[in-house]
């Protein structure tokens, strides 16, 4: 028996140039029908198999390609299908807790569904089809999407099984079917990939109360139902997924485990089980290791040591197999491998002297296809990287390292050695002047010249602004127009000159339509930007942006993060052209627009020779010199948005507090040198805030935007105590849907909150994202979002003048 086998957990679904996401937007957009669609992605699939047993993947996974996610294709295998796409009783809009940011749920409707409420039938195999599928994931005229949210702390975004009122049933073996593809055009025995029960079942809202157990009982046998197909057809293993287990795990999680695995072990006695986690150290090490299955995956890269410190502590059952998650599956560094063949053999020693899975930590999914098509980067850079491709050749290597021993693959352990040291020796990465200014920092928060209280009197006299003002979050609608103005001055088609002459112009036409609409803070649209993270990694010393290394962040929508690979640091003003021209047209304040440190990090494919508090406070200098420019160039207003702050808090909650403290200090060392009359915003998407309203109260920003419209109040419970005490404005309309918002409901969302808010601290402004809709949709809405203001200002004068508080609901 080899001593190690190679194992990938998942690959990218969207192809080397997006082929998957070109093609699903052309079957949205009626260019292409579901055959086509289904036979061109049956050869994409089937091509990114082939490539993996080029690249000498031993257990290939599949059943991991998805039209859409694979959650919603668990969902979907189990018949979980919201009952108002079915007819059923449950026809709840959307869900409160939905991660809005994404605009997911914006698009046109699907070409298949009509002003009718129509419902979705399974066809005669009992299986729900493609237009039933992509209702869900999107919506239709009739009906609201599920809501989707990030899974887990990456940027990927999952549907959430909408359980309601559904018992689950089998309707379609997914997994056999692609097991049998694979098998029979290919020849490959390929390792089905699924979610696993528990992880299905906690993603999930709308269980009642107490019918956990139930529905798992109910799911128990389906699953084991699939995994006995899979046996019977010859499948040797399994991939099941339950990265749900690095967090918090009681022992009633553990007495289900032992259930769910003692049954799926009894119906495919004849079928290995590989139990996967990822994206931290399991929470249970002692019992998920001793759980009936015949392999275990865990990550050895994202588990700040954890699982290694456990698995020498406790050693790994002599009868099973480790799924060591050594190469990682998140970023895409290339390896030194001598580091990772260290790595290995301790982990081997502390297994015992059986078999090992040498694996990424997580499934590939969440890093670019391949570096060759990356020629036009720099070769020291290149050279550094590695995306998916290569590193199923990292993972081929080691495994020939454990199989036949280093000097088997000296050769390639030498160049990989040779190739992270050069990056490391860089002149991007030793930058005195870098290390210098940070070296400078005070381990104390930075602080602005006054505390708050005086600020805000200070600001109030500075800015002669109404009661409730009106403002939006940054973005205006990106048309065809304006994406096709940068392509063709990314292509050399148009000069600097043409370029910016456009962007002039429709920053020009929409400061006219803002001041026309009555909104009392303007911003200056965002034309200039591809993505609120990617423009300024364009722009920063020490990143490089990609041409091809894109990744799925929700559905077909990609985001293509920039590459931070050395010292940050900012080289000449970033946005200071595009602010003081919009300020130079208009006599009212004109928001300055960046993102903030902790979400250019969280968004950007960052080095990982540093600790993140290092490259973070880096982004934060860079972007504290452009918050002076700015104010220099008499931007008084600036906008710093966050909203990967929830996103990036730690799996983990005894890791919260640090990550907090950085995060804070970060934003802070990015927005206090400022005077006391400049005004510092921040906006965050929607997310669960109660755990973390002290840190963002200690953010210290004068205003704060939060995405709230679909949160139905929730989000102002999370400020109900009153102690957050500067500025604020919730989102009072959903710019996600196509639906023209009316001012009642728009009054009646800001009464909601003004129950609890001071009426002096609310600020009346829309949901994010406007760039997602289109400019016949958003200049009405903001029309009626300006009406409401004024309306409610007018309940409050006559509050004030009848000698009463609070007409409008405000407690002040
Ligand atoms: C707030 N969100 C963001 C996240 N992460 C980020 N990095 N940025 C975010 O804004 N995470 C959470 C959410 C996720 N939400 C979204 C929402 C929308 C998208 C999206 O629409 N992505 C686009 C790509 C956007 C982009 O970079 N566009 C480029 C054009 C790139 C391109 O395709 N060019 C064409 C030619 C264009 C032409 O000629 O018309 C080409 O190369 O072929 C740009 O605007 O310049 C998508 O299409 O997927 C993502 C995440
Ligand atoms: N300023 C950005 C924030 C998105 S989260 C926008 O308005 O699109
Ligand atoms: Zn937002």
């Amino acid at each position: 028996m080899s001593q190690a086998k190679s194992s990938n957990l998942g690959y990218p679904r969207i192809g080397e140039k997006r082929e998957w996401k070109k093609l699903l937007e052309a079957h949205w957009s009626g260019k292409i029908d579901a055959a086509e669609l289904e036979s061109e992605t049956k050869k994409l699939r089937l091509s990114y198999l082939q490539k993996q047993r080029d690249l000498q993947a031993e257990l290939i996974p599949v059943g991991d390609f998805s039209l859409y996610d694979h959650v919603l294709d668990t969902a979907f295998t189990f018949g979980l299908v919201p009952q108002r796409f079915t007819g059923g009783a449950n026809t709840a809009a959307h869900d409160e807790n939905c991660n809005c940011a994404t605009g997911a749920h914006d698009e046109e409707a699907p070409a298949s569904a009509d002003a009718e409420a129509k419902v979705f039938a399974p066809g005669e195999n009992g299986a729900y089809g493609l237009d039933a599928y992509f209702a869900v994931a999107r919506g239709t005229k009739a009906f609201a999407a599920s809501p989707m949210t990030k899974w887990f702390d990456t940027n990927y975004h999952y549907i959430v099984p909408e359980l309601q009122g559904l018992t689950p049933k089998l309707t379609v073996n997914r997994p056999l079917a692609f097991y049998l593809e694979a098998k029979e055009e290919l020849g490959i025995d390929g390792k089905p990939v699924i979610v696993g029960p528990l992880t299905l079942l906690k993603l999930a809202r709308g269980i009642e109360e107490g019918k956990f157990d139930t529905l798992l009982d109910q799911l128990i046998p389906l699953y084991a139902q699939v995994l006995k197909e899979l046996g019977e057809a010859g499948a040797t293993w399994v991939q099941i997924d339950e990265p749900i287990l690095v967090l918090e795990t009681s022992d009633e999680d553990i007495a289900r485990l032992n259930k769910i695995y003692a049954a799926f072990r009894a119906a495919a006695p004849g079928l290995n089980i590989l139990l996967q986690t990822y994206f931290e150290s399991v929470s249970r090490y002692e019992d998920i290791v001793q759980l009936p299955v015949q392999a275990i995956g865990l990550d050895f890269v994202h588990d700040r040591g954890r699982n290694l410190a456990a698995l020498e502590r406790h050693g790994f059952p002599q009868d099973k197999i480790l799924g060591a998650g050594v190469i990682d599956g998140r970023n895409i560094w290339r390896s030194d491998l001598q580091v990772k063949l260290d790595l290995l053999r301790r982990i081997k020693q502390a297994a015992g002297a059986k078999e090992l899975f040498v694996q990424p930590s997580s499934s590939l999914l969440h890093v670019p296809v391949t570096t060759r098509s990356e020629q036009a980067l720099e070769s020291k850079i290149r050279d550094g990287l590695s995306f998916a491709d290569e590193k199923l050749t990292e993972i081929a290597v080691l495994v020939k390292a454990l199989n036949e021993g280093e000097e088997a693959v000296a050769a390639e352990i030498a160049e990989s050695v040779q190739a992270v040291a050069a990056l490391n020796a860089s002149p991007e990465r030793n930058d005195e002047s870098v290390r210098d200014a940070l070296g400078k920092l005070d381990a104390r928060r930075p602080e602005r010249l006054s505390p708050y209280a005086v600020r805000r009197d200070v600001q109030a006299k500075h800015w002669p602004l109404p009661l409730l003002p009106t403002t939006t979050i940054g973005s205006l609608p990106q048309t065809t127009e304006v994406r096709q103005a940068r392509s063709k001055w990314k292509k050399g088609e148009w000069n600097e000159e043409q370029y910016v002459q456009f962007l002039h112009a429709e920053t020009e036409r929409w400061i006219r339509i803002q001041e026309e609409i009555g909104i009392d803070v303007l911003v200056h649209g965002e034309f200039e930007r591809n993505d609120m993270v990617e423009y300024f990694g364009e722009q920063l010393a020490g990143f490089t942006t990609s041409g091809f290394a894109w990744v799925q962040s929700y559905g077909s929508r990609c985001v293509k993060p920039p590459i931070l690979y050395g010292d940050v640091k900012l080289l000449s003003p970033m946005t200071v052209t595009e602010s003081a021209y919009a300020q130079s047209l208009t006599d009212k304040p004109v928001k300055g627009m960046l993102t903030g440190p902790i979400t250019i990090y969280n968004w950007s494919f960052v080095r990982d020779d540093l600790p993140r508090s290092v490259v973070q406070n880096q982004i934060a200098l860079a972007l504290r010199s452009e918050v002076s420019a700015l104010e220099e160039a008499g931007i008084g207003m600036i906008q710093v948005d966050e909203p990967a702050l929830r996103e990036g808090l730690p799996l983990k909650h005894e890791d919260w507090q640090s990550y907090l403290d950085e995060a804070v200090y970060a934003f802070r060392a990015s927005t206090t040198s400022v005077q006391d009359e400049t005004q510092i915003h921040t906006h965050m998407c929607y997310a669960e805030f109660g755990d973390i309203i002290q840190a963002i109260s200690d953010l210290d920003a004068d205003v704060i935007s939060i995405e709230a419209a679909r949160s139905h109040g929730d989000l102002v419970t999370a400020f109900e105590d009153g102690t957050y005490d500067k500025g604020i404005g919730l989102g009072v309309f959903d710019i996600h849907s196509p639906r023209l918002p009316e001012q009642s409901e728009i009054e009646s969302i800001a009464q909601r909150a003004l129950e609890v808010l001071d009426p002096a601290q609310f600020w009346i402004n829309p949901d994010c994202g406007l760039k997602t809709r289109r400019e016949e949709e958003v200049i009405p809405s903001l029309k009626t979002m300006v009406a409401s203001a004024v309306a409610l200002r007018e309940q409050f004068a006559k509050a004030g003048a009848a000698g009463g508080a609070g007409a409008a609901g405000g407690n002040s």
